[in-house]
């Protein structure tokens, strides 16, 4: 008891903003990675942890030293395992956010042509993903596409993603609130959860938003069924009221963060 009493008088305020430093980091670390695949491997390190100690308690000692070497290069594993996270959080820190300049008319215009387009392209069958660009920029993802830098309407996605248009072909992607390029190849998901049912188009929508925070509509030319992605997770069949539902949360999400 002593001893705690000690730490106590001689924690400095330097010492109280580290501690509160710490457990924001390990904090947003927590929001970070709910709910995806890191979870489920952290609880496998956990167990790792936890057979380690235990083979040194009960004196297992082949066990505890090959536990030992493994956990000596923790950080490296760490890296290889948790590297979509690592480079989520890394590019959260260069924010660029996607509705500055936007008034609440302009946002709500803009849903309006987004839904709009993906129910008229869902009951034409007429395949199409559009990624919206929300605090981290997309830019590494825009090198192979077509530069268009036009308002977002849905006459316009519509053409462009009609089975013979030379643009049909990829995802269209929108960046403070224009259409700015379209054909843009995405990276795929390598989750092997994913549906196999779900094709190319699904997971590149899954794949590019488990890297980065955009928000991908996706209408399947199979289904014709409406699906939204973010983070990596995927809501399908959604119809026009609850996608135009779902995409305002997103965006008044986006104008709260801002205005903290
Ligand atoms: N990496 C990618 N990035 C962007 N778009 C892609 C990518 N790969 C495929 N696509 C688009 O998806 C189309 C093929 O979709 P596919 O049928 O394989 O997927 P799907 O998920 O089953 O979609 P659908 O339900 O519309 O058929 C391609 O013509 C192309 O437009």
């Amino acid at each position: 008891m002593d001893g705690f009493s000690d730490v106590i008088k001689n924690l400095r305020w330097l010492d109280l903003l580290d501690i509160g430093l710490v457990a924001f980091i390990i904090y947003r670390i927590i929001l970070l990675i709910k709910g995806t695949r890191a979870v489920q491997m952290l609880l496998g390190l956990a167990v790792i942890l936890f057979v380690y100690v235990a083979s040194q308690v009960g004196g297992l000692y082949t066990l505890h030293w090959l536990l030992d070497n493994f956990l000596s290069s923790i950080i490296l594993v760490i890296i290889v395992i948790f590297q979509n996270d690592i480079r989520r959080a890394l590019m959260h820190v260069g924010r660029n956010p996607f509705f500055s300049g936007l008034s609440y008319r302009e946002e709500g215009e803009l849903i309006d042509e987004l839904v709009k387009a993906s129910v008229v392209m869902a009951n034409r069958r007429i395949g199409a993903l559009i990624v919206i660009e929300r605090d981290t920029g997309l830019k590494d993802f825009l090198e192979v596409g077509t530069e268009l830098d036009a308002r977002v309407s849905s006459d316009l996605l519509t053409s462009i993603f009609l089975p013979y248009s030379p643009l049909h072909d990829g995802a269209v992607v929108i960046q403070q609130g224009r259409l700015k390029q379209a054909g843009c190849f995405l990276p795929l998901s390598q989750n092997p959860d994913i549906s196999k049912a779900l094709g190319t188009r699904h997971r590149a929508a899954i794949g590019l938003t488990e890297l980065v925070d955009a928000v991908a509509i996706v209408v399947s030319e199979e289904t014709g069924r409406i699906s939204i992605v973010v983070g990596g997770r995927i809501t399908r069949d959604l119809d026009s009221s609850s996608l135009k539902r779902v995409l305002k949360r997103l965006l008044e999400s986006q104008n709260a963060r801002k205005k903290k």
